[in-house]
C-alpha cells in the first residue's frame, strides 16, 4: 500500500520539517534524567525561539494599529510557547514606544482550559465543548487564540466554532506546530500564524507532556520506548 503524503500547501507560511528529520540527542544539552528516555531531537530550542521571534513580528504587524489585542491561551501545553511569544511581542511594542509611539498595544490575556463532555441522550451521543469565556469577553474584539499544536484538529475546530458564535471582531489562530496528521485534513484548516509543520510523530517538550512529564524539556523531542514505560502511570 502506498502511504498518502500530507499535502503541504505552498501558501502556508510556516517551516516544513520533513518526515524522517531527526537530530542526535547527544548533540544538544539535555539533562541526564531525561536524556535516557528521548529517542531524538526534532526541533532544538534555539530554532524554536528564532521562529517564535518571527511569528511575533508577524503578529505585532497585524495588531499594532488595532489598539487592543485579546489573547486566549489554551492551557496547559501552550504556556511555554505563549510565554516566549508574549515576551517577543512586548519587545517589539516597547521598541516602538521608545521610538515615540504615544501608546503601546493593549494586550489582554485570558487563559482557558478546553474541556469536552460526552452526553448520552438515549438515541444520540453528543460531545459538548466547554470554552470558559463569556460572549461579552469576545464580541467585537480582536481575538487571537494561542495554541501549541494542531494534531487531530478537534480542539481548535471546536473552539473556533464556539468562539464564532460569540461574534468576535476578528478571530485568528497562532499555533506553534501543525502536525501532518492525515486525520486533520478533513477540517481544511491552517492557522493564521503557524511556526512549524511537523511529521506525524508523538512529540514532547517545549510545554508538551507525556503523563505530565517533559513539559520542562527545552527542545521538541520524540520519546523512546524506555521513556514510555518509565513514565507510564
Ligand atoms: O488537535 P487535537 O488532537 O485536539 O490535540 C491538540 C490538543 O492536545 C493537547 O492538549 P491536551 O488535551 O493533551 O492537554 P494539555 O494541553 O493539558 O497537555 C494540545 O495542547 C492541544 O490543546
Amino acid at each position: 500500500m502506498v502511504e498518502q503524503s500530507y499535502p503541504v500547501q505552498k501558501e502556508w507560511n510556516a517551516i516544513n520539517i520533513p518526515d524522517g528529520t531527526r537530530f542526535e540527542k547527544d548533540h544538544f544539552p539535555l539533562s541526564r534524567n531525561y536524556k535516557a528516555y528521548i529517542d531524538y531531537v526534532l526541533i532544538s530550542e534555539g530554532f524554536l525561539r528564532d521562529r517564535i521571534d518571527r511569528m511575533a513580528q508577524n503578529i505585532y504587524a497585524e495588531y499594532r494599529d488595532k489598539g487592543q489585542l485579546d489573547i486566549l491561551v489554551i492551557m496547559n501545553s501552550a504556556f511555554k510557547f505563549f510565554t516566549d511569544l508574549l515576551s517577543a511581542i512586548n519587545k517589539l511594542s516597547e521598541g516602538d514606544f521608545a521610538k515615540g509611539d504615544e501608546e503601546r498595544l493593549k494586550i489582554r490575556v485570558r487563559y482557558c482550559k478546553i474541556t469536552t463532555q460526552h452526553l448520552n441522550l438515549g438515541v444520540v451521543d453528543i460531545e459538548k465543548i466547554h470554552v470558559p469565556v463569556t460572549k461579552e469577553e469576545i464580541i467585537g474584539k480582536n481575538i487571537l487564540v494561542v495554541e501549541d499544536i494542531f494534531d487531530s484538529g478537534s480542539t481548535i475546530i471546536k473552539t473556533r466554532d464556539v468562539l464564532k458564535e460569540y461574534e468576535p471582531g476578528t478571530l485568528k489562530f497562532a499555533i506553534l506546530f501543525h502536525k501532518k496528521n492525515l486525520k486533520n485534513l478533513k477540517h481544511n484548516f491552517f492557522g493564521d500564524f503557524v511556526g512549524f509543520i511537523i511529521p506525524d510523530v508523538f512529540v514532547i517538550g517545549y510545554g508538551m507532556d507525556y503523563n505530565e512529564y517533559y513539559r520542562d524539556l527545552n527542545h521538541l523531542c520524540v520519546i523512546n520506548q524506555e521513556g514510555i514505560e518509565h513514565f507510564k502511570q
